[in-house]
């Protein structure tokens, strides 16, 4: 059993912290990268591996049988006087909601490439997904003991498909089997790890290299000083930049984005862990580094600083069952909460009292007496708290804002296969969903079934897996299915819709007249009405009343998107016209206007990237068209052929089968939806 020592003292100094998160494709290598760096830290005494199921953040039991990361799991340990929370992500593209609320909170990120295989289809959407919340990053290129490594090859994909500024700070020295360590360009000083070597030892940069590592030092002054003014001014006076200087440069870019710091190494032969940790400690921001969390306290912006002094305020991103109780995820943003402190749900409009403070360090717990802002720790007795609710100090109300969630894609109807078990089902699912927002159930109004919605085949087959595992419950499940959508085809002009209802005491009337055109956004709405003849109060009751209508479309009940509605007209009754029964009019109005426009089903559809050895790629192509793919590219790397296509999500699948099949076991392949498209008129 693993025994990590755990960081127990609280942080008191916000400066000192670093929340980051370890992001990449699935097997670059995060989890043995931060099983070396907790090893490397001595926070653990032995490296778990992976192949082996002994990994301190893989610690659920379908983690360790499937060999991939699929939670979250955050550990913390100390670096040079640093502590530095770190949160493995998952790779698969399934878990890609998980990622998401994972960098919601996150200041940093270390993203980590194979050698070999250079930017991969998952790296860049987390890539992508770390640009849009302004997530700061390094670079790791790994398993540079792998036979075809190559850091240059793999910084220009980097530079490539990503499009960054890579500032390269490592030279490798040796390849493939025979790596053994990396010059820091930086400080122009070797560090090497022998075979049997119980750590890096520290030398001069080898004679063979040194030309080589001044001519890369060159490289790196000279793209530091193209991006920043103040090294320019000291590479312009003096023809060279200072390790300090660059240093400097090299932290501001990083935490402007306008560059990204690349190094290398093997984490599974701990080469060039330590140099990253410097790094992380170097380069990437502190909570006082990065802008003031943005919330809303009614109408108004609020912004609150990482001051452990300042009112509370928390984003909770994280909810689990465990034996401990259930655990709530928090970043504490703003002021310090003790155990026992009374807190403000702003949005459930209720207090929650905290039980316990704990640091988490994956699947253990140590008590804390507090947390203060900058810091990422669990509570144990929250009972509304989902993942994206603010937590704050009562008397300083705030609402920050919530990671999106994604929208699910496959469905399975789902029933517990023992009829005594039946009336279990339902709190086991919602259980579910509480922890992972991305799960949906609902009840198919059709047939009575429940029906499970997540973001691919691999999402929902765990959670029912979790279902059997942690309750013992026998879960039948039927056939997967896509979520379709409609859109529309042709618009129409002119819908007139009366709502009028007599019986009684107060009477409905609404009357609106509608346009409904096909639109590039999801849904838009305005009022072209002259002459004030429907106050602006109706006019958003049937902006209201038409997104309600959205839900479903006419051709197979589901949702309606890519559409615009203009009220062109409408009329009002002084005393029967209220809010509701303009509401009502929006919807039904809709409704109707829409059974008279030319509808289109639209299917999911994923990039697919499938790897296989050349010889099996003429199958691989029979097979993909046999599937509706349309194929966008293809290229040879390393011996293996990479065909890129795009196949409607329907369409794939037990593709991970079939492919084992065709390539006895040599293929690879993954799949992101990208969005949906036209289905063909036999869906
Ligand atoms: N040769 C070599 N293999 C490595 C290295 N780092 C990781 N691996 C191996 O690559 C495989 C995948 O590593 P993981 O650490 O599970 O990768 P991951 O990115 O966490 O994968 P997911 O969690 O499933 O997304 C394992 O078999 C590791 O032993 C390395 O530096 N060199």
């Amino acid at each position: 059993m693993r025994t990590p020592s755990l960081p127990t003292t609280p942080t008191t100094r916000p400066s000192a912290v670093r929340n980051l998160g370890i992001l990449a494709h699935v097997d670059a290598g995060k989890t043995t990268l931060t099983e070396r760096i907790l090893y490397a830290t001595g926070t653990t005494h032995r490296r778990g591996e992976v192949h082996d199921g002994t990994t301190v953040t893989d610690f659920d039991p379908q983690e360790r049988d499937r060999g991939i990361t699929i939670f979250a799991a955050a550990v913390s340990c100390d670096w040079a006087g640093h502590r530095i929370n770190l949160i493995d992500t998952p790779g698969h593209v399934d878990f890609a909601d998980e990622v998401e609320r994972a960098l919601r909170v996150l200041d940093g990120a270390v993203a980590v490439f194979d050698a070999v295989a250079g930017v991969e289809p998952q790296s860049e959407s987390v890539w992508r997904q770390a640009d849009r919340h302004g997530v700061p990053r390094i670079a790791f290129v790994n398993k540079m003991d792998r036979a075809g490594a190559d850091l240059d090859a793999a910084v220009a994909s980097l530079r490539e498909r990503l499009h960054p500024a890579p500032l390269v700070v490592h030279l490798p020295i040796g390849t493939e089997e025979g790596f053994v360590g990396v010059v820091d360009l930086v400080r122009m000083r070797a560090l090497v790890r022998a075979e049997g070597d119980a750590s890096a030892t520290e030398g001069p940069v080898p004679d063979a290299l040194r030309e080589e590592a001044l001519r890369r030092r060159r490289l790196l002054e000279e793209a530091v000083a193209e991006r920043h003014p103040a090294a320019l001014e000291e590479f312009c006076d003096r023809e060279v930049l200072s390790a300090a200087t660059l240093t400097g440069a090299l932290r501001d870019l990083t935490r402007s984005g306008d560059g990204v710091v690349v190094l290398c190494g093997s984490a599974y032969r701990d080469r060039g862990v330590e140099p990253l940790l410097d790094a992380v400690v170097a380069y990437l921001p502190s909570p006082l580094d990065v802008p003031p969390v943005r919330g809303r306290n009614g109408g108004a912006e609020e912004r609150r600083a990482a001051d452990p002094g300042a009112p509370f305020a928390a984003l909770a991103f994280k909810v689990n069952a465990t034996p401990t109780g259930r655990l709530t995820y928090l970043r504490v943003y703003a002021g310090t909460l003790e155990k026992g402190d009374v807190v403000w749900d702003p949005t459930a409009r209720r207090t929650e009292r905290v039980g316990r403070v704990l640091r988490v360090q994956a699947d253990r717990h140590v008590p804390l007496e507090r947390a203060v802002a900058g810091d990422i720790v669990a509570v144990v007795g929250m009972r509304s708290a989902r993942a994206g609710t603010t937590l704050c100090a009562p008397d300083a109300p705030v609402v920050l804002e919530p990671p999106g969630v994604a929208e699910p894609v496959v469905s399975v109807a789902v029933e517990a296969r023992r009829r005594a078990d039946a009336g279990r089902l339902a709190p086991a699912l919602a259980r579910l969903t509480e922890e992972d927002p991305s799960l949906v159930v609902r009840t198919d109004d059709e047939t009575g079934q429940t029906v499970l919605s997540g973001l691919g085949e691999l999402h929902l087959e765990v959670a029912v897996e979790k279902v059997r595992r942690t309750l013992g419950l026998e879960v039948a499940v039927g056939r997967p299915r896509v979520t379709y959508r409609e859109t529309v085809g042709r618009g129409v002009t002119g819908t007139v819709y009366r709502h009028v209802k007599q019986d009684g005491g107060a009477g409905q009337f609404a009357h609106v007249v509608l346009d409904v055109e096909p639109w590039e956004e999801e849904f838009a709405f305005r009022s072209a009405v002259v002459g004030g003849r429907v106050p602006q109060e109706y006019v958003r009751a049937v902006e209201a009343g038409c997104r309600d209508a959205l839900a479903e479309g006419p051709l197979g009940g589901h949702r309606v998107t890519g559409l615009r509605v203009t009220l062109t007209d409408g009329a009002t009754h002084v005393k029967d016209s209220s809010d509701t029964a303009f509401r009502t009019a929006g919807r039904l109005g809709l409704r109707q206007a829409l059974r008279s426009c030319a509808m289109v089903l639209l299917e999911p559809v994923a990039e697919v990237t499938v790897t296989v050895p050349e010889d099996a790629v003429g199958a691989v192509l029979g097979d993909l068209a046999a599937r509706r793919g349309r194929v966008t590219g293809s290229v040879v790397r390393a011996g293996a052929a990479v065909v890129t296509a795009t196949v409607p999500l329907a369409e794939l699948f037990g593709y991970a089968a079939r492919l084992r099949g065709r390539t006895q076991g040599r293929g690879t392949f993954t799949a992101r939806p990208t969005g949906y498209a036209p289905a063909p008129a036999d869906r």
